[in-house]
């Protein structure tokens, strides 16, 4: 009882100390004064899908927080459902060449600022977690999330190649077995099969348990000299990213190519209508 007492005064402060740093519509983030981690909120309605400027605006966060030399960096959603969709279909589809070919670099690199970021990170998963928002929370150091949500990667049921920069995200996190079977079947976990499998570290029942367990998690870094903590993260994490940070354009190259199939298309027009038809029943 007074260890819950006292961990809701805890969370009392935090939340007083909290002030605003920068945001766009897109993005919010605050830092807290007092442990300098700043808390970056995607608010992209309805369902934070990654669009160009989504992915702009999350990459410039980023790099902004880093720079202001904060302690870490929590990632969470302003919707209380859906931490993120993924990628934002529409880019995908009869795409302009000029567009989706700055739209997938964006991609490209936002995954590199936030899987290699310098400081600690920690996602907050308050929602559904979809493809490219699965693979958000994976590139992030902790995961907790929320009872009652999803999260994974069903590209393959839907027609869709996994990049392999989605694949090593996840092979930085889970077992090579593990990978293969969830990447090849498309499988979505509850919260619950998301923890058995260690895709999430916690299962909290509030955002702001979440924000506190993430905000703990990154403080557990205070002992340690930060230039250390951020070059061995980065030589631990350097094989999973090689192929992106050495050659982009390959991987740019093929995906616009893949994208551009027809059987990519098609699997993309029926797989949005699925969706819109969802929401008329
Ligand atoms: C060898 C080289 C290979 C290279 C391969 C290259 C390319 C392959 C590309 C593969 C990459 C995939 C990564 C991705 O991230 S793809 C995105 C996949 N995401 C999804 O499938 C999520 C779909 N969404 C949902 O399941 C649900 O929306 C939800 C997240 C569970 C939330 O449900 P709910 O709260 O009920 O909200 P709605 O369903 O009503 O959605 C509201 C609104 O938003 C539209 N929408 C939802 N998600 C997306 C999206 N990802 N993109 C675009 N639009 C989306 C939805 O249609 C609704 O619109 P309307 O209000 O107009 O009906």
């Amino acid at each position: 009882m007074l260890r819950s007492r006292t961990k809701l005064i805890e969370l009392g402060k935090r939340q007083l100390c909290r002030s605003m740093c920068k945001s766009s519509e897109l993005t919010l983030v605050e830092v807290d004064d007092k442990t300098g981690i700043a808390t970056l909120t995607m608010n992209k309605p309805p369902v934070n899908s990654c669009n160009l400027e989504f992915l702009r605006a999350l990459k410039s966060a980023m790099k902004e927080i880093e720079s202001n030399k904060c302690s870490g960096i929590i990632l969470t959603s302003s919707n209380d459902k859906v931490f993120s969709s993924g990628l934002d279909l529409n880019e995908l589809r009869q795409p302009n060449p000029e567009r989706l070919a700055t739209f997938w670099k964006e991609l490209q690199e936002m995954w590199v600022t936030l899987y290699l970021s310098n400081v600690p990170t920690a996602a907050a998963i308050n929602g559904h977690a979809l493809a490219v928002g699965c693979v958000m929370a994976a590139a992030c150091e902790y995961r907790v999330m929320l009872p009652d949500f999803t999260i994974g990667i069903h590209a393959t049921k839907f027609g869709y190649v996994v990049p392999p920069f989605i694949v090593n995200t996840y092979l930085s996190v889970l077992p090579h077995p593990v990978v293969e079977r969830a990447l090849l079947q498309g499988k979505i976990f509850s919260t619950q099969e998301a923890l058995q499998i260690n895709l999430i570290d916690e299962v909290v029942n509030s955002k702001d348990e979440a924000l506190c367990k993430c905000a703990d998690f990154i403080g557990s870094f205070e002992q340690t000299n930060p230039v250390a903590r951020a070059l061995t993260k980065r030589q631990l994490r350097a094989p999973f990213a090689k192929q992106l940070l050495e050659d982009p354009e390959t991987e740019l190259r093929e995906s616009l190519e893949y994208i551009n199939t027809p059987l990519f298309q098609e699997s993309l027009d029926q797989y949005l209508l699925q969706l819109k038809k969802k929401n008329k029943k």
